[in-house]
């Protein structure tokens, strides 16, 4: 059995596959505090909780856009998993040509994406995740990683509102019923998700604009990341949500390597 590693800045998506089906997933935080061992004892107690057997994986693979958190990561893997991971970076073959003007510097996790889209739906793509970050990534029908962009994530948007202004609470994010709001918790919820809808719309539709001139036609817009499900259904302009992209990326990465 394969197991994967998305680690993002404010969790780790893990994954077990037995060949191309994912039997299990789990989300853990992202901590750079936990040691080699401490890892080891969380991820063996998921698997023991499932009723899985960890001595049963074989291959391990790691995206990761943590760099501190790496060192106790590939530790664990070596000494509990008995396995040398195969990190995404330079050198592993993807089958996305990147043309960004420095390809070491795009995030892992968006070249990940783009893999598993461009294998999944063959055609243009735009690639919104909704992290802690929401990134946004352009994938040619022949697989050219064209870039994108980065804005700050929802959370990070609605939490910086409670740092800096004294009678803001932290909110929960949740849709209010109207845009009109007449307190301040639905006032908030209301301006970072309708606003955030429309912030994803307006790049997406630029995006389309700037892929035509490149002869990508009617890109297909694909959604993933903890927080797609909240934006997707206000966005106009996302077609599908794809919970599993990365895990699938990380799957995807692993055969054509091994
Ligand atoms: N299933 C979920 N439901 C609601 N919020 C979620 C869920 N999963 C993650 N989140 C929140 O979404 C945000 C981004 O999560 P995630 O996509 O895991 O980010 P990253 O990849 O940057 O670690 C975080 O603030 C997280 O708390
Ligand atoms: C943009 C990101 C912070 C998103 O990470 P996430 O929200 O998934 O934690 C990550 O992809 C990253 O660090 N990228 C490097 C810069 C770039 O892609 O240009
Ligand atoms: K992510």
């Amino acid at each position: 059995m394969l197991l994967v590693f998305d680690v993002g800045n404010t969790n780790i998506v893990l994954g077990v596959y037995q060949d191309k089906k994912l039997v299990i997933d789990w989300r853990i935080a992202t901590t750079t505090q936990r040691t080699a061992d401490e890892y080891g004892i969380v991820v063996i107690n998921l698997f023991e909780k499932a009723g899985l057997d960890y001595k049963d994986i074989d291959a391990v693979v790691v995206s990761s856009v943590v760099p501190n958190i790496m060192y106790s990561l590939e530790h664990m893997i070596r000494k509990y998993f008995k396995v040398e991971p195969l990190v995404v970076g330079p050198g592993i073959k993807t089958g996305i040509n990147i043309k960004y003007d420095n390809p070491k510097e795009v995030g892992a996790d968006r070249i990940v994406n783009a893999v598993a889209a461009h294998d999944i739906y063959k055609r243009p793509l735009i690639i919104v995740d909704f992290g802690t970050a929401t990134t946004f990534c352009a994938v040619g029908k022949n697989g050219d990683y064209y870039g994108g962009a980065i804005t700050p994530g929802i959370k990070i948007a609605s939490d910086a509102l409670f740092e800096r202004a004294a009678k803001l609470p932290r909110i929960e994010l949740i849709k209010p019923p109207t845009v009109i709001c007449k307190n301040t918790v639905q006032s908030m919820q209301s301006g970072i998700i309708y606003g955030y809808a429309g912030l994803v719309d307006n790049i997406v539709t630029k995006m389309k604009e700037e892929m035509r001139e490149l002869k990508e036609e009617t890109p297909y817009v694909v959604a993933t990341g903890g927080l797609a499900k909240l934006i997707a259904t206000e966005s106009k302009t996302i077609d599908e949500i794809n919970p599993y992209l990365t895990l699938e990326g990380l799957r995807i990465i692993y055969e054509k390597n091994r």
